[in-house]
This record gives C-alpha cells, structure tokens and sequence, in this order.
C-alpha cells in the first residue's frame, strides 16, 4: 500500500531532478537580464547609449508586464493551464525577446539594415538601437517573468511539506551564479567580439534553456497523472476561478508582502545595472575590474541563500530575515553613498557588496516561501504573478530614476563623455534614493512581524514539521 500511494514527488532523486530542470533555465534567464549591464561604459561610447537611455532599456523589461499587465494574466494563465505549458510558453518568450534585443545591437541594424531607417525616423534623441532593444527586452521580460512566477508554482508543486525554502533558495542561488558568470563573461567576450558577441552566446544560452523546461515537460506531466490517478472522487481539486482573485487583493498582508517585494527589489536588481558604472567611478577601476569586484554580490547571496532556506525549513524566523535583510540594504548602500573618496577603498566596497550578499540572501530566502503561507494552493500562481508585478512596477521605474537623477546631479557630464573627455559621473544621489528604498522596505517589514504575531500566519514558523 505505501509503494502504491507514492508518486515522483515522494522520490529525492526525481524532484530534486525537476528542480535542476528548472532552475538551469532560470540560470540562463538571469544571465541574459544582466548580458548589458557591465557593458554600459561600452554602450555610451559604441551605441551612444547615455545613462538615461541605458536605464530606459534596462527598465523596458517591465514594460510590458507592467502596462499591459501581462504578468497578471501570466498568473491566470499559469494557474488554468499548469506548470509544464506555462513553462514552455515563457521559454518560446524569452527566445524571441533576446533574438529582437540582439538584432537591435547588432552591427548590421546599426549600419542602416532592416528597419534601421524607420527606428531612426522619430524620437531622434532615442537612439534606434536602443528603440528595437527595448522592444526585445520587453517581450523577454514578459518571457522571464512569466517563468519565474512558473518555476515558484512549480517548485511549490514538487516541494511543499518537504524542503520548500531550501529547493527555493537553490533555484535563486543557480540564477545567482548566472548573474556572477555574466558579470565575469559578458565583458570578456564584448572585448573579444563586441557587445553583440556578449548578447548573442546569452540568445543561445536562452535556447538551451528552453530544452531544459522541455524535459521537465515530461517530469510534471508524469507527477500529474500520477496525482490524478491518486484523487478520489470525493476530493476533487479546487478549480480555479478568477474570482477568487479577490480574496489576495484585499488581504491586508499579503499587500504588505508586496510592497516590502517591491521596495526591497528596487534597491538590488536595478542597483546591479548601475553597479559596476558607481564602481568604475568611484574606485577609478576599468569595466572589467569593477565587473569582477561587483560579481562578489551574487556569489555571496549564492552561497548563503540555501542555507538560509535550509534553516527557514527546519527553525523557521522568515519574518526576522526580512527585517534584517532590509536593514542591511540601507547600510550598504549609504556606505556607496556617502563614504568620504578618501576612505572608500577597495576594502571598503568589497565589504559593503559583502553585505550586500547577504542581505540579497535573508530576504529572497524569507519572502518567496512565505507567499503560500498567505493564500490558497489553486490562486498561487496568481499571487506570485501579483506580487511581480507590483514588484515590476517598481524594477521598471527605478532605473529610469537612478538614470535621469545620475543624468540631473551630474550637468554637462554626458555631453562632455561623449566629445570624448575621459570624466566620471558622481552616484551620490542615486546611491541615496536606493538607501530610501531601503528605509520603506525596513519599515514595511516591522509592520509584517507586527500583522504576523497578531494573526498567526506562522512566517516565523519551520516549514517541515514533524
Ligand atoms: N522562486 C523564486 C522566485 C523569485 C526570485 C526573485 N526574482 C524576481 O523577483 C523577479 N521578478 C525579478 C526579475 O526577474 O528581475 C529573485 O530573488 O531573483
């Protein structure tokens, strides 16, 4: 009887397998979001890309997610269709994203190839490259969004009452090691082939990507049936209704997640697009210097974050991880912002991305485990597409700031860059508007522990019980 009633997600080796599957994909994805980011001294000189073109372009992965609130029918999609099919779908997305993104870049656009003519018709300010990228990137975004929202729900399939945080603090530590080998590749080979060399192998990378979701296809459609043969009569699963959206709209808490997603994010991921520039201006250092000293970010919160899923699962405290997590962005950050040039050395920026990591691991760690704590299993693809996108909201506009603030506190700079004088921007402002991101996600996080203590959603509860 004990054998009968087992199925793949009861055997270690298979569900460990499917989130391999899974998070080899998302590797990939993340590897391709960043692809330009170290390459923005490049962009400025080769595609005449200023910062706030560079932030529009690195913002206009959120476009679509954001405006035509793809992300939302994302989770509905996802919660009426299943984990394989979204998957594959956000894979196909991804694809098509980057290969528009690439063709943007390209020299062969650029030197006035298809569609170069009429890109370069209207908003002249905006360069024509950037317009097609910005296209590219934003079907990307809807790509690996729609992914991420996938791979939660699926990672919450094979794991839930087993080892949850810590499958999912692996899944983000894989994408973290893709956001470290991109800041180490991407301005490796931009030297060796220029910056389309950098886009295009992430393009290919993407494809691989899409065959990983394409075996674990099999995976989820075998676990399925299998759960399907398992169900009796009597308890049929729950359908998924768009009505009850509304039960995640109107809790309380689960907004507050949101909002404390959304202020936390925005200081780290559009931070890491600007990163190596502060660096290079700040420490005096070369693209490649500062993408080598900044890709120590993810590898700590690579390491770290499994481990921290690992005591979340067995000792609980999710909401104490938030509140830490939020109070080490603020310190890092003023540490970028206001530390006197004389004493910010390389130790010092070494110490503050340190702790950088670790912040970037209490909070991930903490937040995405704890969403199906808040709401129902059948609405849970809509709740993670919810809390992306208000999180997109925040990682579309953010750089767009960070971009125009670099641009305004630093007059006269851009132009004098591009009539080649060998000058630096000064962060200061950006470093300061990512510091008060932190400061709202701190206090949003108080509030969480508060909402947590009263009504017992058990944040701070072990996953496993035994
Ligand atoms: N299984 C964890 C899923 C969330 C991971 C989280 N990513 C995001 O929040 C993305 N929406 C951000 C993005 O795509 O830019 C993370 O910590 O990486």
């Amino acid at each position: 009887m004990e054998k009968i009633h087992n199925t793949l997600r009861d055997s270690p080796v298979a569900r460990w397998t499917a989130l391999i599957l899974l998070a080899l994909t998302m590797f990939f994805a993340y590897m391709f979001i960043d692809v330009l980011a170290p390459l923005s001294t490049q962009l400025e000189t080769s595609l005449k890309w200023s910062p706030d073109t560079f932030g529009a372009v690195a913002g206009s992965e959120y476009f679509l997610n954001v405006f035509v609130a793809f992300l939302i029918f994302a989770g509905i999609i996802l919660d009426r269709i299943g984990v394989r099919r979204s998957a594959i779908l956000s894979g196909i997305l991804m694809v098509i994203g980057a290969s528009i993104k690439l063709y943007g870049i390209s020299d062969h656009f650029n030197a006035g190839g298809f569609g170069y003519d009429f890109f370069n018709s209207f908003w002249t300010g905006f360069p024509a490259s950037a317009k097609v990228a910005c296209m590219g990137f934003a079907i990307f975004g809807c790509g690996v969004e729609m992914a991420g929202i996938t791979v939660s729900k699926g990672i919450v399939k094979w794991f839930a009452g087993k080892e949850l945080a810590l499958a999912m603090g692996l899944e983000m530590a894989i994408a973290r090691l893709g956001v470290f080998s991109v800041f180490r590749l991407s301005p490796y080979l931009a030297e060796q082939g220029g910056i389309t060399l950098s886009v295009g192998v992430g393009t290919l990378l993407l494809l691989i990507g899409l065959l990983s979701f394409s075996v674990y296809f099999f995976f989820d459609k075998k676990l399925d049936s299998q759960t399907d043969s398992l169900r009796t009569a009597s308890d049929p699963e729950e359908e998924f209704k768009v009505s009850d959206l509304k039960a995640i709209f109107t809790s309380k808490t689960f907004m507050v997640v949101a909002g404390l997603c959304v202020l936390f994010y925005s200081a780290i991921f559009p931070f890491q697009k600007f990163a190596t520039g502060m660096l290079e201006s700040r420490l005096g250092m070369t693209t490649v210097e500062a993408g080598n000293l900044f890709s120590y970010f993810p590898i700590g919160a690579m390491i770290l974050t499994p481990f921290l899923g690992w005591f979340i699962d067995h000792k609980g405290k999710a909401a104490t991880m938030l509140f830490a997590g939020s109070l080490l962005v603020i310190i890092c950050h003023l540490i970028f912002a206001i530390t006197p040039v004389e004493n910010f050395t390389f130790a010092v920026a070494l110490g503050a991305i340190i702790l950088l990591g670790i912040s970037f691991s209490l909070v991930p760690a903490a937040l995405w485990p704890s969403v199906p704590k808040l709401v129902d299993n059948k609405v849970l693809g809509s709740a993670y597409s919810i809390i992306f996108w208000i999180q997109n909201i925040g990682l579309m506009l953010t750089p767009i700031l960070i971009g125009w603030s670099l641009k305004v506190s630093n007059p006269g700079v851009a132009e004098r860059i591009l009539a080649g004088e060998d000058i630096k921007y000064n962060y200061t402002v950006p470093m300061l508007i990512f510091a008060a991101f932190g400061v709202a996600a701190l206090a949003l996080a108080f509030y969480l522990k508060v909402l947590d203590k009263k009504k017992g959603y058990g944040l701070e509860s072990p996953n496993i019980r035994k």
